[in-house]
């Protein structure tokens, strides 16, 4: 029997049901039974990831924060200074805003590089103070993400695959937005869900029918055992 290839899954607008908040149970039994490597990619702080590979039952192949925290299953690399983040969401609360997550911000809690910020807050000011602090504020539809330059899902990608002795070349990948790109433009196949943004559905291989979940339930069934 041949096995599956890697899987670099995103979560967010990929792994999400079509119609509400939250995972779709459905993504929990095609993955368990994957006969391959599978990297959960993902903008948010890394115990999120850590906790799906937990819950899901697959070994923890993480990408958290867009790259800022990579976990290889053996070592965790922390790729940018938290510093310039945080300045940017002190100088944006003295502003008089607000990350937008309540006192308790279990968004931020355990973030280690970047802040993200909700969308119903400011965008502009926001990408004002962040280019004073030579930071980025990166879109995915579900935050704000303030973030370094450097990182990106996809150097985590690559060194993932390294670690686990897989060629990225032979992975396919599934996103939905701009964090995705990165993605993208290392692994041998990419498809981007129907939801996605512009940035994803140009970058992608092939941007299916099916939104959330549907599409890359789509995806799984057909690259399965190629
Ligand atoms: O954290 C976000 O804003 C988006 O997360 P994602 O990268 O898993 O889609
Ligand atoms: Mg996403």
């Amino acid at each position: 029997m041949t096995a599956d290839p890697p899987l670099v899954l995103d979560v967010d607008g990929t792994l999400t049901r079509p119609d509400a908040w939250g995972i779709d149970p459905r993504i929990f039994d095609p993955i368990r039974e994957w006969d391959g490597p599978i990297v959960i990619a993902t903008g948010k702080a890394f115990p999120y990831p850590i906790a799906l590979c937990h819950f899901a039952g697959i070994p923890e192949l993480v990408v958290a924060e867009n790259g800022g925290v990579v976990y290889t299953g053996d070592d965790v690399f922390v790729t940018a200074d938290r510093a310039a983040a945080r300045a940017v969401a002190e100088a944006y609360r003295d502003a008089g805003y607000s990350l937008g997550w309540g006192d308790e911000d279990t968004v931020n809690r355990w973030r280690e590089t970047e802040v993200a910020v909700s969308r119903d807050q400011p965008l502009e000011p926001l990408r004002e103070i962040a280019a004073d602090h030579g930071l980025e504020v990166v879109d995915t539809g579900y935050a704000y993400h303030v973030k370094d330059t450097t990182p990106n899902k996809g150097d985590g990608v690559v060194r993932i695959a390294e670690h686990v002795g897989f060629d990225p070349g032979d992975a396919v990948a599934v996103g939905d937005s701009v964090n995705d790109v990165s993605t993208f433009s290392v692994v041998g196949r990419s498809f981007a869900v129907a939801n996605a943004d512009d940035d994803a559905k140009d970058a992608a291989d092939e941007v299916l029918e099916d939104a959330h979940a549907d599409g890359t339930l789509a995806v799984l069934e057909r690259v399965r055992g190629s």
